[in-house]
């Protein structure tokens, strides 16, 4: 049985995306490796799986997944790619997408624009999640780290000279410190003035990626909390740049980037065995 697919990116964070209301294929934690594995399958850092909505204000539903197989729930570049295929596919400008971590406002800004209202941060310790209740995450790296969550948990950490941190090195052993317990991607921030900053991100269950949209998201409200940046912030990441805005009347968090259509194709069910 050959499934369609579409390969899309949002500023260099890519993806595999699948209109599962047409085929409904099943998934296991070894086919969507398999599907995001860059030599044994298609490729990409998450695999986007979308399907008909629960909820009846959606005009769809997504569900996310790291190339390692876990699901997050919440992924911007991701949403901004999936308002771009929705927009290929209708023609409509705005949409709601139901994702596990709530609906998502979106709009078409230009042909490779969209914008996507992430919601509102969460920054209780229960809905990050933590652990445990803390007043500092006494983590082993320098940076004074604030943790919030856009749906799925980022840590964040504030550099003098992005390029003196090693992302994978430190990424890689807090991703899973026991004080995040559902795992979190972790961000390092160098601000550059009140109105932008450098961000790279480790992501929890994918690694170094060019951008995480989330990512730029958490790293604006948490250099917010700070008192180092504006609300409305530019956010420069490997990939490409964002446009956040953490608005204080809605306490809502709107992401406006860039998206891109790489190639469609098909697979075959028989090559990714549950
Ligand atoms: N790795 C993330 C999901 C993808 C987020 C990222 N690609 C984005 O654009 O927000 C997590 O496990 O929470």
């Amino acid at each position: 049985m050959n499934i369609p697919f579409y390969k899309m990116h949002g500023i260099g964070n890519d993806f595999v995306i699948i209109d599962n209301s047409v085929n409904s294929i099943e998934l296991s934690e070894r086919r969507i490796k398999t599907l995001c594995d860059r030599r044994y399958g298609i490729g990409c850092d998450q695999l986007i799986v979308l399907s008909q909505p629960k909820d009846s204000n959606a005009d769809i539903y997504v569900r996310f997944f790291n190339e390692g197989g876990d699901e997050a729930g919440a992924c911007g570049n991701g949403s901004r790619c999936v308002a771009a295929w929705l927009h290929h596919k209708y023609q409509s400008k705005k949409f709601i997408m139901q994702t596990n971590a709530g609906l998502l406002p979106a709009e078409v800004i230009d042909s490779h624009t969209m914008r996507v209202n992430m919601g509102q941060p969460k920054t209780k310790w229960q809905e990050i999640p933590l652990s445990r209740d803390v007043d500092t995450l006494n983590l082993p790296l320098a940076g004074e780290p604030a943790a919030v969550s856009m749906g799925n948990p980022h840590a964040t950490f504030f550099v003098e000279d992005l390029s003196t941190v090693d992302p994978v090195f430190s990424g890689k052993m807090l991703e899973k410190d026991p004080l995040f317990s559902e795992g979190a991607n972790i961000g390092f921030v160098q601000m550059l003035d009140r109105q932008s900053m450098r961000v790279r991100v480790w992501e929890r269950g994918a690694g170094l990626t060019l951008a995480c949209g989330s990512g730029a998201c958490a790293s604006v409200v948490n250099a917010v909390r700070r008192g180092l940046a504006d609300r409305y912030c530019e956010v420069k990441m490997d990939g490409g740049n964002l446009i956040i805005e953490w608005d204080e009347e809605t306490n809502n968090v709107l992401m406006t980037g860039a998206v891109h259509f790489s190639f469609s194709g098909q697979f075959s069910l028989e090559n990714y065995p549950l």
